[in-house]
């Protein structure tokens, strides 16, 4: 199956996901002064319930936090979408050094680490039914660049020990993902896709400007993940991101000047 090896990685998807040469691949690489300020563009208002944490997740190319998503007490509005979108997990894309990780990039820089926060439109019935839809999905990334230990984000890294391998699975609750969100409300945001397969066209993509903080340490706790499942050769969880695709003609919007 796909992955980020040479043997499956990003540049082999196409053969599988043809979508993966289409008009609104992610992520893409923002330049700011090509950004259009867009002053009807609106705060974005999120609003997670903690309790509907569910658990966290080693896919096998990241690992997730899942929430609990059978009503509205996580939701994203505001913004550049209309009606609520529900939060339906979070997770992260890293380099094996810090010198790369992120998928998006700012003037071509790459930061060691991206969050993304998975959310979908509730005019659909299901997460699932959202991803086939143009305006189905909304995704919050956050770039994560090198400083101070982030105690945020610890938590989270507290339990990466217990899903080591592909597939394994662990209890997590009570985690507010607002606490991973930096202090400036500014984004930009542009149609997108999913950055892994099936690299579905779905994705209205909120990209925020102020990065938040993550230590060296930290950044050791991501790559101490495996790929790999129990009993294989183990191959260490690193470069798991998709490089920037063709803008082909869109627009990037900016909520501040
Ligand atoms: N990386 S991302 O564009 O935020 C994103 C968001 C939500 C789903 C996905 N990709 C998938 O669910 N792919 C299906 C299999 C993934 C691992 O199980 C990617
Ligand atoms: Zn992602």
């Amino acid at each position: 199956g796909w992955g980020y090896e040479p043997t499956n990685g990003p540049d082999t998807w196409a053969a599988d996901f043809p979508i993966a040469d289409g008009n609104r691949q992610s992520p893409i690489n923002i330049i700011p002064k090509e950004a259009h300020y867009d002053p009807s563009l609106k705060a974005l208002k999120i609003s997670y319930d903690p309790s509907n944490t569910k658990g966290i997740l080693n896919n096998g190319h990241s690992f997730q936090v899942d929430f609990v998503d059978d009503t509205d007490s996580s939701t994203l509005t505001g913004g550049p979408i209309s009606g609520v979108y529900r939060l339906r997990q979070f997770h992260f894309h890293w380099g094996g050094s810090d010198n790369r990780g992120s998928e998006h990039t700012l003037n071509g820089i790459k930061f060691p680490c991206e969050l993304h926060l998975v959310h979908w439109n509730t005019k659909y019935p299901s997460f699932g039914e959202a991803a086939e839809k143009p305006d189905g999905l909304a995704v919050v990334g956050v770039f994560l660049k090198i400083g101070a230990a982030n105690p945020r984000l610890q938590k989270v890294l507290d339990a990466l020990d217990a899903i080591k391998n592909k597939g394994k699975q662990t209890t997590f609750a009570n985690f507010d993902p607002r606490t991973l969100l930096p202090g400036s409300p500014d984004y930009w945001t542009y149609e997108g896709s999913l950055t892994t397969p099936p690299l579905l066209e779905s994705v209205t993509w909120i990209v925020l400007k102020e990065p938040i903080s993550v230590s060296p340490a930290q950044m050791a706790k991501f790559r101490s993940l495996l790929f790999t499942g129990d009993g294989e050769a183990p191959c260490y969880m690193v470069d798991n991101y998709r490089p920037p695709q063709p803008l082909k003609g869109r627009l990037v919007r900016a909520s501040f000047k």
